[in-house]
């Protein structure tokens, strides 16, 4: 799906009528939600062993198996029975709630494989640690394309509220990119303000070349730039403040952001003292990013990390590409970071990025197994 299909499906209720096009999203999803909950299944059959066998791997493993199960109960049903329709959205915020814990659970079956819970001799080779990589970013690439369709879904069909007026679903037709980048930055201001007592100014440059003067909107869905504006401000301010110690100022976070015709870039820059190149790699690792916590170390737990090794920024990265844009960060050491989000100016070029599964994503796993 393209953004620019959800929003003509949304805006279709009031063509076709909201009961018309409730059997039609039933008739929709009943079939391609199986096709993306069985290709996760597939994929995770083929992880190594070592991460299968982890009792939190195990819990999502059956999660996935079981909301198959339920969907495929759908498969010929009688849509044109209003009830049955109704008992599908149900069913499907029910699904939803059952996978809301997906990305810390099996950031805990790789903690147990880290920690060799089964068996001290259990090493994560580099091949296991790759696979592992491939197969993370594909598995939440599938899950946040799950919960988008499931989402929109439930939005215009389940009662759900959207999140504000206007709204199709989760989608804003006019996302206001400026506003959603200042929230997030408000967000994130607050959070460091409660740990470090000081936090860096934002110092805001905004350039349309497409309509000049006009504010810069696309077509998008602001939950998801919000999650990875907030996850970059995050880092930048972190980095700033521990870089600026207690000095009285500190310097400011640069955001430009520039829409034309092919491309939305928003460059958020930091001088927060920068990574060296050889640590780059690790910042988008899972593996990396769940080794044992500031909070596991033994610190007290009211110490709560700005940034504690979270799935943070992979995450953000998958958002970006899910509409086919991109995350980029690039670091000086000594001096600071820039981070750029790339997101298509066109919604119908934004279309759903999805891992498929075929031979060749086979080979990726064979050494593994
Ligand atoms: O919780 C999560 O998922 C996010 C967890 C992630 O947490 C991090 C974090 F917030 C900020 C940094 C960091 C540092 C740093 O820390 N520099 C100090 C140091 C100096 C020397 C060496 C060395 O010699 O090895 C390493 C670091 N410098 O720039 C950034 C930085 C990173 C990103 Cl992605 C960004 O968007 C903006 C930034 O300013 C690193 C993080 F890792």
């Amino acid at each position: 799906m393209s953004i620019q299909a959800f929003l003509d499906f949304g805006k279709s209720l009031q063509r076709n009528g909201k009961t018309f096009c409730e059997k039609a999203s039933c008739n929709f999803l009943r079939k391609e939600l199986p096709v993306r909950l069985a290709n996760i299944i597939k994929e995770i059959h083929l992880l190594p062993e070592s991460l299968i066998c982890q009792p939190s791997t195990q819990i999502v493993q059956g999660w996935y198996e079981k909301s198959f199960a339920e969907l495929i109960t759908y498969e010929q049903a009688d849509l044109t029975n209003d009830a049955i329709v109704s008992r599908f959205t149900q069913d499907l915020i029910k699904i939803r709630n059952r996978h809301n814990l997906v990305v810390e659970t099996m950031a805990q079956g790789v903690v147990e494989l880290s920690r060799g819970s089964e068996d001290k001799r259990i090493m994560v080779d580099s091949v296991t640690r790759d696979s592992i990589q491939y197969f993370l970013d594909r598995f939440y690439m599938m899950r946040i394309s799950i919960r988008m369709l499931i989402n929109q879904h439930t939005i215009l069909f389940g009662g759900e509220l959207p999140f504000s007026a206007g709204h199709v679903g989760t989608i804003d037709p006019e996302c206001d990119i400026q506003l959603v980048v200042e929230d997030a930055f408000a967000s994130a201001r607050s959070l460091c303000e409660n740990f470090y007592e000081q936090s860096p100014e934002l110092k805001m440059t905004c350039i349309n070349t497409v309509n000049r003067e006009e504010p810069l909107k696309i077509v998008y869905v602001p939950s998801h730039l919000f999650h990875i504006s907030f996850e970059l401000f995050k880092n930048a301010m972190r980095a700033t403040c521990e870089k600026g110690g207690a000095s009285l100022s500190l310097p400011p976070i640069e955001v430009v952001i520039v829409k034309t015709t092919e491309d939305v870039a928003i460059k958020m820059s930091d001088q927060g003292g920068g990574i060296p190149q050889r640590n780059m790699p690790q910042l988008f690792e899972y593996m990396f990013s769940t080794a044992p916590s500031p909070v596991d170390a033994g610190t007290s737990v009211n110490v709560v990390p700005m940034a504690g090794y979270g799935y943070g920024l992979p995450l953000s990265r998958l958002y970006a590409r899910y509409f086919h844009g991109d995350l980029q960060v690039y670091s000086i050491h000594g001096f600071g970071t820039d981070a750029v989000i790339y997101l298509k100016t066109l919604s119908e070029s934004a279309s759903e990025f999805l891992p498929v599964f075929n031979k060749s994503v086979m080979k990726q796993y064979s050494s593994t197994r």
